[in-house]
């Protein structure tokens, strides 16, 4: 998928600036940035849910409409007296489908919630409903928005847990909006970095961190990618992630890019 130049504007405000990249077939592509950096913007005109002011989608193979797409957008919501096992009816597209899902309720350990009505679920059940909603029809493409919002860290846990299981056999195309890197590294291996609607970083994994260091360990919420140095391609570690990795594993932390290291010393001075 090619997307070039798209621009957004809400009256006189301008949310995406020039937006282009390609999203090639299997990547997991984090989209990560502050609040109104215009994620859900993008990922709503890529879906085809809003249109651009300008520029230009080439969805070359890839159909977001089609039914080889799950999309999970922020605020959905179904009508409230509906069944969780007709929501997982009325998303699956062939039997094949209906038996999957069963599977995955079980996985889940959501039977108890298949006979209650969608406005009384919880948040995170209501997510983990809409989750197996796209994943039993086993689809080729991902649209995820901050699926995760509001959940507890145990929820929250095991909603990627099982996403990213699901993920790793599928080898779908993943485009996820999150808050918090620790999801985006579990689950993606490139993460576009957006700020006041415009990309400021397009980024490898191996361009954030060392391989052989686990991040995965440590939590940061997204708002601190405002701390790291977005400078000719130098980055500097937030400090909070320094200092939990510093406790966690009392070691000099090598600071991936190119001939570009600071030790924690400096960091936490
Ligand atoms: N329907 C709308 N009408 C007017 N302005 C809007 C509308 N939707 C979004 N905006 C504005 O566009 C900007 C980008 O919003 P968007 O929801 O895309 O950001 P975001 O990066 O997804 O933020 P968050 O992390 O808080 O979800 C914000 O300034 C927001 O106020």
């Amino acid at each position: 998928m090619k997307i070039k130049n798209i621009e957004k504007s809400y009256g006189k405000n301008q949310v995406l600036k020039n937006i282009s990249f390609e999203l090639n077939q299997g990547e997991k592509v984090a989209l990560l940035g502050n609040n109104g950096a215009g994620k859900s913007t993008l990922m709503n005109i890529i879906n085809g849910n809003l249109e651009a002011s300008s520029g230009q989608i080439d969805y070359g193979t890839m159909n977001p409409t089609s039914n080889n797409t799950g999309y999970i957008m922020q605020n959905m919501t179904l009508p409230p007296d509906a069944l969780g096992n007709e929501v997982l009816s009325l998303f699956a597209r062939d039997e094949n489908a209906k038996n999957y899902g069963r599977r995955l309720v079980k996985e889940f350990r959501m039977e108890s919630f298949l006979n209650r009505r969608f406005s009384n679920l919880s948040g995170g059940q209501k997510q983990k409903l809409f989750l197996i909603s796209a994943l039993q029809n086993s689809p080729e493409y991902f649209f995820l928005d901050e699926i995760t919002t509001g959940l507890d860290s145990e929820s929250r846990g095991e909603l990627f847990k099982f996403l990213s299981s699901n993920l790793k056999v599928k080898e779908a195309t993943l485009l996820l909006v999150t808050h918090y890197l620790e999801e985006a590294l579990q689950l993606c291996d490139r993460f576009i970095i957006l700020k006041e609607g415009q990309i400021i970083a397009d980024l490898k994994k191996s361009d954030l961190i060392q391989e052989d260091f686990s991040y995965l360990e440590c939590s940061m919420n997204i708002s601190d990618f405002e701390e790291y140095r977005i400078k000719e391609y130098q980055y500097k570690i937030p400090k909070k992630l320094a200092a939990e990795a510093l406790v966690r594993f009392s070691k000099e932390i090598v600071l991936y890019q190119k001939d570009y290291r600071i030790d924690l010393e400096e960091l936490l001075s």
